[in-house]
């Protein structure tokens, strides 16, 4: 199937245009090459690949329906877990953070997200059913993410009406589960990702720097990374166009490009950060952070290409490792804090 070339590099593109434009941050070229090299002994020390998913804990381990519409659900609400009142942000949270406990750990950040829903499940409610998320009350979706600290989980409105939204969606035009969805894609990222931005609103990830549209699709990417990885590329995990997904631009990663000497800000945006200001969804300040973390992966991934031309990793392995290494060494990222923006894309 040819995709148009714009809709396959769009993401990329508008990485591109903002790391070209920005102001407040910066990609520093010269450590490329070491920084690549550091990642990629790592990935390899570590056999990072695409089975490392189905290795956490949390992440479902059968391969069938029901791990689609969990992805699918889980993607739905992967956005915003930082806390109000948590600033120090080490992996021994503060004791009030919002926290989910599962199998006797508490859970915080996006792993509070999975241990929520899957308590729901193990207490028999089909949370991940289009037909329940639809029809369920306010109060019974609101209740699968009740906390077991003092806080709440972030934007817990926002998150019940994005559930009863799509599973609406999917009830309507995919007969209640996103399998069919994906099978509407036929094997393509680009697709899946046009499929919902069509369909769940919320996916859509899209913002203007410069006078300029810039697609980011942070959330539409990671739900069809994960669905590439939980599944190793076959069955519902198939995408022919699979490399053309770029790096999901969040808010954890950016803190880790930095910690790597891969990013830079400059005074005004540290200060800022530092004082943990608050930075608005669409401002000049969030897009270049989000845009420039996505092209500096893109030039490591292209290094890593030059040194191993014959590699599997691609821009998704790459975020992968550099998350889970952030949550590893998360309190050693002490030079600046995460941004803080309130959003749903992420
Ligand atoms: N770029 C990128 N962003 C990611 C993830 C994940 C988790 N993915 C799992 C699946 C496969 C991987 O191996 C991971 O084990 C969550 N997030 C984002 O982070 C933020 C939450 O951070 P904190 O508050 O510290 O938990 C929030 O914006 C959330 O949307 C990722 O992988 N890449």
């Amino acid at each position: 199937m040819s995709i148009p070339v714009a809709m396959t590099d769009r993401v990329l593109d508008s990485a591109k245009f903002i790391a070209e434009h920005s102001d407040y941050v910066s990609i520093p070229y010269n450590h490329i090459d070491q920084a690549t090299e550091r990642i990629l002994k790592s990935m390899e020390h570590r056999k990072y690949s695409t089975k490392t998913w189905n290795q956490h804990p949390l992440n479902p381990k059968c391969l069938d329906t029901s791990t689609v519409d969990w992805i699918f659900l889980v993607d739905l609400l992967n956005f915003s877990f930082w806390s109000d009142l948590d600033h120090a942000d080490r992996s021994t949270a503060h004791p009030d953070r919002y926290a989910v406990t599962y199998q006797g750990v508490a859970y915080t950040g996006y792993w509070s997200l999975c241990a929520a829903i899957n308590r729901a499940l193990d207490e028999g409610i089909p949370i991940t059913s289009g037909k329940y998320l639809a029809e369920a009350s306010d109060e019974a979706l609101a209740h699968i993410f009740r906390s077991d600290t003092k806080e709440q989980v972030p934007m817990l409105k926002e998150r019940v009406m994005l559930m009863k939204e799509a599973g609406q969606m999917l009830c309507k035009h995919f007969d209640g589960s996103f399998v069919n969805c994906i099978a509407q894609a036929k094997y393509s990222a680009q697709q899946l990702i046009d499929l919902l931005l069509t369909y769940f609103p919320s996916f859509r990830d899209i913002h203007t720097f410069r006078d300029r549209q810039v697609y980011i699709l942070k959330r539409a990417q990671i739900m069809v990374a994960d669905l590439w990885a939980c599944f190793d590329g076959i069955s519902y995990g198939r995408f022919d166009d699979i490399d053309t997904i770029t790096m999901f631009a969040d808010y954890r990663v950016p803190q880790a490009l930095y910690h790597l000497g891969l990013l830079e800000y400059n005074t005004t945006l540290k200060t800022r950060l530092i004082q943990g200001e608050d930075l608005l969804s669409g401002s000049q300040e969030e897009i270049e952070i989000r845009g420039n973390s996505i092209w500096a992966v893109e030039l490591v991934r292209q290094r890593i290409q030059q040194v191993m031309p014959d590699t599997h990793i691609n821009a998704i392995l790459i975020d992968f490792y550099i998350w889970d290494l952030a949550k590893e060494i998360q309190n050693e990222l002490t030079a600046v804090p995460t941004h803080h923006t309130r959003s749903w894309y992420y």
